[in-house]
């Protein structure tokens, strides 16, 4: 096989000569792969694995839903023990995704087979529980980097797999676990997403059970730090709105809202700063997929709306 470094000057003609891209395509540090496809609506429902670099060479899995006519996509965060296929299968996602032209991505919630201790030992820490932060404590720093695998890895994946149809804008949005990382994401990274949102978020995690748990693990002791991955603390410390409206779902009978997701303490930051943000309280709901199943389309429509007035561009990130 040849091998040529990405930059070198090669004997071809420019793209799409089809050599000069076969040699390209080799050397991919992501290497990713099909695993499955199959249709829903007129979407295809998609998953894939690669080498993540990010990950420390794990392999990584995730799932796209893909309408023939999507032009951007929203990066959805699921939360505690799932994998990237809980929303694909659960949140009945894709007539919505037909409906509004958009993809939307689902990565996974942790590295898989870290081999870190106590990761496989309870359900709430390690292995799908990922909190998409980038742990800085040895030894979790080396494979715990999910903030920085959703941010800057996942798209350049999403990239090569897709080629340029899904365009550069991204919206977010997530559940419990995954709507803390989906506003934490977004406020670590202003003007990366042109919307966000989350569907019973952990609002506040360095003041809960599981983030005390999981962020003592991956970013140490120093409760300072935790800060940074806690949207209460970040909208707070941002002093002024994120984008023109986020919208939060929270279902009135969720079993967690008063010990884990604490949502009035987001809320009162959103209020401290000015930022907009619409809290529908959905009565009889509790923490479950048929929640979300119930609410999804709203949340995709919204950020379709927002994607098409911002043109579809936004800028990169941190
Ligand atoms: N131990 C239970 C509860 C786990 C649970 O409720 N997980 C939620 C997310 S909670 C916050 O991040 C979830 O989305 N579960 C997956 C699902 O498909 O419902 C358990 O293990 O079930």
């Amino acid at each position: 096989m040849v091998r040529v470094h990405v930059g070198t000057t090669l004997p071809f003609p420019s793209p799409p000569h089809p050599i000069r891209s076969t040699i390209l395509t080799t050397m991919s540090p992501f290497s990713p792969s099909l695993l499955s496809t199959t249709r829903c609506f007129s979407c295809k429902i998609d998953r894939y694995t690669h080498t993540s670099p990010t990950l420390g060479s794990l392999p990584a899995t995730f799932s796209v839903i893909l309408p023939p006519t999507a032009t951007a996509a929203i990066y959805w965060l699921s939360g505690l023990t799932c994998t990237d296929q809980n929303f694909v299968i659960k949140a009945a996602a894709a007539s919505h995704a037909h409906e509004h032209s958009v993809a939307i991505i689902c990565p996974d919630t942790s590295p898989r087979g870290a081999g870190t201790p106590e990761e496989d030992d309870t359900w709430d820490f390690g292995t799908g529980a990922g909190f998409y932060v980038d742990a800085t404590t040895e030894p979790y720093k080396k494979h715990y980097r999910m903030a920085s695998y959703v941010v800057h890895e996942l798209p350049l994946v999403v990239k090569e797999v897709l080629g340029d149809k899904v365009g550069e804008a991204k919206a977010i949005m997530g559940h419990s676990m995954g709507g803390m990382g989906a506003l934490s994401l977004a406020l670590r990274n202003p003007g990366l997403y042109t919307s966000v949102s989350a569907f019973s978020p952990i609002a506040n995690p360095v003041n809960c059970p599981w983030g005390e748990k999981c962020y003592s693990k991956y970013l140490g002791e120093n409760r300072e730090a935790w800060g940074g991955y806690d949207p209460s603390v970040l909208m707070k410390k941002r002093g002024e709105p994120l984008v023109s409206r986020i919208l939060v779902e929270q279902g009135g009978a969720d079993e967690f809202l008063e010990k884990q997701l604490m949502t009035n303490r987001f809320m009162e930051a959103c209020t401290e700063v000015g930022q907009k943000v619409t809290l529908n309280m959905a009565e009889g709901y509790d923490h479950s997929y048929y929640f979300i199943q119930t609410f999804i389309g709203k949340h995709v429509e919204f950020h379709a709306e927002q994607l098409r007035k911002a043109g579809k561009t936004s800028s990169g990130g941190v």
